[in-house]
């Protein structure tokens, strides 16, 4: 099935624009992962379930001005959002050299004046209050929760996708409006009062 279908299927509806956009992200991501190793998922199918990973959440997020990705890594979920979502200012903190190059040629070649690629740590990062903080498979939460804060003010929200990991995570964390959604062996932890914590 195409990404698009597959896309539609899970009921996330997207412009024509976006959909090229995501297909064209893909097929990019195909041909630098060759020669610059910048992913696992070495197939389009592969690539096609991250991208749908990504994505998924916006089943149930509501549309937030500013988010910032840590660890973006070839664009997961950082990138896929930041195609789907236009009107969102997109921060994506990539310290790898050669994926946040990447992740610069994307946002030219796609022209996506959303999109901001930080070649550093998040540790390094200028400090400024983002409404949504995204993160994939770069460290434990504790951890995620502690280098967000500089980021945190009232309303922020986080959205992490873990795995099964998350229930021993996520202990002490009732204060700050928890909830796990599921869907096949991901967790998206979203953390709906991030100031809280
Ligand atoms: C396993 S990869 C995951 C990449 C992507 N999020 C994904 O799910 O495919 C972890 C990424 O986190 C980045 N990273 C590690 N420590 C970081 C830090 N302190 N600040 C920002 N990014 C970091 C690494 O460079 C790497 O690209």
């Amino acid at each position: 099935m195409s990404l698009k279908r597959t896309i539609e299927n899970v009921g996330i509806d997207l412009s024509e624009t976006i959909h090229k956009n995501l297909d064209a992200f893909a097929k990019h991501l195909m041909k630098w992962n060759r020669i610059h190793n910048l992913t696992g998922a070495k197939t389009r199918t592969a690539i096609d379930t991250q991208i749908l990973d990504s994505i998924w959440p916006l089943t149930f997020l509501p549309e937030r001005d500013s988010l910032l990705d840590i660890g973006t890594g070839a664009g997961f979920p950082g990138m896929v959002l930041a195609i789907a979502l236009p009107e969102t200012e997109c921060t994506l903190c990539e310290p790898l050299r050669k994926r946040a190059a990447f992740l610069r040629f994307i946002a030219r070649e796609l022209g996506l004046k959303n999109v901001t690629v930080e070649a550093k740590r998040v540790e390094a990062l200028e400090v400024r209050p983002y409404t949504l903080i995204t993160s994939r498979a770069v460290t434990e939460t504790p951890t995620l929760i502690d280098w967000s804060r500089p980021f945190v003010s009232e309303g922020t929200q986080m959205l992490f996708y873990k795995g099964e990991q998350v229930f021993e995570e996520i202990e002490g964390l009732d204060a700050c409006g928890v909830e796990l959604i599921s869907r096949d062996k991901r967790n998206y932890l979203w953390i709906k009062e991030a100031s809280k914590c």
